[in-house]
């Protein structure tokens, strides 16, 4: 009996060691040499941290952001499950102390870990070829979210605490509290940018198809105190994405922005802000007529002279080089990006500067009308509607004012100030810029008129002196 029960209990062992439905995977932490922690490692942690945070007993903390986020990861020894279109799957950290001792300098090398996957065989492809790569993109979606972004800088200056290598770069923490919810603009408008935003973020695969650089280009133009600045850190508070601020006046030459341009990261937006006036490109190209013209007809030694001071003066950039970069040659080398221009003169842009394929998407800000007013209201004020809504919707109508404007009069100017005085200060603000602009009309008329008088003067004096002349 005995005997026949130890025999059954082997061969239930065997069939179990010999027919095991499951497969396993095994993510060592560090690299064969014991050097490099594996980047799936750190992925899959990542990936990992929700469902620990929901089902491990024993959970380990790491701190991001000054203290301000904290991510948990499982313990050694802990099991979490997850589910992939509907195959159950489970994720285990084992932790390995190898028998005899190794005197190192590194930790690394006495304890040993992985994670590892079981799933049950039958679901072997959809496992190796789908799931991995879908916790691969998911994990590094979470540590980007969880990473500290940062404001880089071209001009260096002392209030930039760390400089990047090569020093080309220096950067501070990006904390900017602007986001879309705030930014005062026509809600259509704002609604079809972030869609864009979305669905430019997730064309990798598209992007790759098509063979062009994951990039985009956007002009954002307007008056001052639009918004131009305020929605670029809405963007990269959106998409959780770096900004790297490129002053062109501080760049040397092509090859200094090429280098510029090759050290910045993926995931960021390169902003380029008052390009009309950061490079005289439209001086540039006149530049060129002019060179054409000076080889038709002889100059001058004096103009030569001048001409020669101008190209001194300007910046060694040349809008090919400037060209080149936005079509992606120098920027094509990894990840996504964006790049933003802003002008207060979209007229003065060269036409090949912003022609699409380079700017895809033009975006004018423009002056605070009702549906901004909205927006601002309820973020400074804390209001959604008010009695005197409807005088300020007529004045934003009639009035050219900007967001900026409008924000700093609904700022309370006293701590006792309340929300109706900060209407009533801005209905004021209101009328008075109605009234400026009614008497700048007014001038402007005038002027033309006493113009049109003057030349009507010069021609009949014109006539007189011709008729005059014929008589003798
Ligand atoms: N559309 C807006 N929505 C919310 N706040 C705005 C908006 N426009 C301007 N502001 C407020 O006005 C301030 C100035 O705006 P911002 O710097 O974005 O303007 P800009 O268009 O970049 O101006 P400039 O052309 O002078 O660079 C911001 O700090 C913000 O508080
Ligand atoms: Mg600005």
């Amino acid at each position: 009996m005995m005997v026949n029960l130890v025999s059954q209990l082997s061969t239930t062992l065997a069939s179990i060691i010999l027919f095991n439905p499951n497969i396993e995977i095994t993510f060592h932490e560090y690299s064969s040499d014991g050097f490099r922690r594996s980047e799936a490692y750190k992925t899959i942690e990542n990936y990992l941290s929700s469902k620990s945070t929901e089902q491990a007993s024993k959970l380990k903390a790491d701190v991001f952001k000054d203290g301000k986020c904290i991510v948990l990861h499982m313990e050694d020894y802990e099991e979490v499950s997850d589910v992939f279109q509907g195959i159950k799957l489970s994720w285990s950290k084992v932790k390995s102390i190898p028998t005899t001792q190794v005197i190192s300098f590194y930790a690394t090398s006495t304890e040993k870990r992985h994670y590892k996957l079981s799933f049950h065989k039958r679901y072997r492809d959809q496992i190796t070829k789908t799931y991995l790569k879908f916790v691969l993109e998911k994990g590094k979606e979470i540590a980007a979210k969880n990473r500290q972004r940062k404001l880089y800088t071209n001009v260096s200056g002392q209030s930039y605490s760390t400089r990047s290598k090569k020093n080309m770069w220096s950067h501070v923490v990006f904390e900017h509290p602007a986001s879309f919810d705030t930014l005062a603009m026509d809600p259509v408008k704002k609604k079809e940018i972030m869609d864009e935003l979305v669905n430019f973020s997730q064309s990798k695969d598209y992007y790759a198809r098509i063979g062009k650089a994951w990039k985009r280009g956007y002009l954002l133009y307007g008056p001052p105190g639009t918004g131009k600045s305020t929605m670029i850190a809405a963007i990269a508070n959106f998409l959780n994405y770096d900004i790297y601020d490129l002053e062109l006046t501080s760049v040397a030459d092509n090859t200094d922005l090429r280098n510029l341009l090759i050290e910045t990261s993926s995931k960021s937006i390169i902003v380029i802000e008052d390009i009309d006036c950061s490079l005289d490109i439209a001086s540039q190209r006149k530049k060129i007529g002019k060179k054409k013209e000076s080889k038709e007809k002889k100059k001058s030694v004096m103009e030569e002279e001048e001409d020669l001071e101008d190209d001194n003066k300007s910046s060694k950039i040349t809008l090919s080089g400037l060209l080149n970069f936005i079509d992606g040659i120098w920027s094509a080398s990894c990840g996504e990006r964006i790049i933003i221009f802003t002008t207060n003169y979209v007229e003065k842009l060269d036409q090949a500067l912003i022609r699409s394929g380079r700017m895809d998407k033009h975006i004018e800000l423009s002056y605070c009308k009702f549906e901004g007013f909205k927006v601002l209201a309820k973020n400074y004020l804390g209001l959604e509607s008010h009695n005197l809504f409807g005088i300020i919707e007529n004045l934003l109508e009639e009035t050219n004012i900007s967001p900026a404007d409008v924000a700093e009069s609904l700022m309370p100017k006293s701590i006792k100030g309340d929300a109706e005085t900060c209407l009533e200060n801005l209905i004021q603000v209101l009328k008075t810029a109605k009234e400026e602009a009614r008497k700048k009309a007014e001038e402007e008329e005038r002027l033309k008129a006493e113009e049109g008088i003057k030349k009507s003067e010069f021609a009949e004096e014109a006539v007189k002196e011709e008729e005059l002349e014929n008589l003798f």
